[in-house]
């Protein structure tokens, strides 16, 4: 338990009179205290303090040389800033899309690729232990996987949109990057955060930016794993999961979930710190 939640139960304690820590099965308690409440409630208390698009706006740098990006605009940093997410198309060729989204189904398929709800906590601890229902594999640059060409393409792709985001944002130049697929019988990712918010340039633990490619299949839209976006300002949007897209937006500032998906989904998500 962190200590922030510690603190948590213990103004639950304070206040309830009914409440005692003895009645409650410890297992009971981990569950409810340790991972369904205290994130989003964490979140929520942060927020009401301040707006977290407020915090990570601080991280922004305030001049940006436009000749110095290599494949985002200036007023898809500008969206980024004002909105916290941005989405992009035309920047990943949809045959490089459609191979990789080949690539993705065979792991998929041969069961090369993990449940993410499975995967070791201490692995991720931030995300994997959200409702989800995709299978997920890492990716490293020229290993495993990886090698594929069309794979490799997207993660080119990525390195050079987390240099162009490095000329906005304060990055100190970590990347973890995923293929995940959900191979379409209803699956979801609940409403969850990547992130915390935060402004200190010197962070090294939380991620600040998600991109995600979608390696999704044009004949096949429209039946669901649109992802649902939550404004910081409470207002909501669902952006399809459109071939070859790029969504970008501020890891600790909004909020998502993965719509229920009746096709194979996948994507491509990169978390920049
Ligand atoms: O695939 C997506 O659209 C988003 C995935 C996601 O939220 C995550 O992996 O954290
Ligand atoms: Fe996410």
């Amino acid at each position: 338990m962190t200590a922030a939640e510690y603190d948590d139960l213990k103004l639950k304690q304070d206040n309830d009179f009914d409440f005692d820590v003895d009645d409650y099965n410890q297992d009971e308690m981990e569950d409810e205290v340790g991972e369904d409440i205290p994130e989003m409630e964490l979140l929520a208390m942060m927020d009401a303090e301040e707006d977290s698009l407020l915090i990570a706006r601080r991280l922004f740098k305030l001049e940006v040389n436009p000749e110095t990006l290599a494949m985002l605009k200036q007023e898809h940093l500008e969206a980024l800033y004002q909105h916290g997410f941005v989405y992009i198309d035309g920047l990943v060729d949809l045959g490089v899309v459609a191979e990789a989204r080949r690539v993705a189904g065979q792991l998929s398929e041969a069961g090369d690729m993990t449940p993410a709800a499975l995967v070791r906590m201490e692995d991720d601890p931030f995300r994997d232990r959200k409702a989800r229902d995709d299978v997920i594999m890492w990716l490293h640059r020229g290993q495993g996987a990886a090698v594929n060409p069309a794979l490799d393409v997207i993660l080119d792709k990525l390195e050079v949109i987390q240099r162009d985001l490095g000329q906005a944002i304060k990055l100190k130049g970590g990347v973890e990057i995923q293929l995940a697929v959900y191979k379409g019988n209803g699956g979801h990712y609940e409403r969850h955060r990547d992130a915390f918010p935060v402004d200190d340039e010197e962070d090294e633990e939380q991620r600040r930016v998600t991109v995600v490619v979608y390696l999704t299949d044009e004949n096949e839209l429209n039946v669901g794993g649109g992802l649902k976006v939550f404004r910081p300002l409470g207002s909501e949007q669902t952006i399809d999961a459109v071939p070859g897209r790029v969504m970008i937006f501020l890891s600790g500032v909004v909020d998502h979930e993965v719509l229920p998906v009746y096709n194979m989904r996948a994507a491509v998500s990169a978390w920049m710190r």
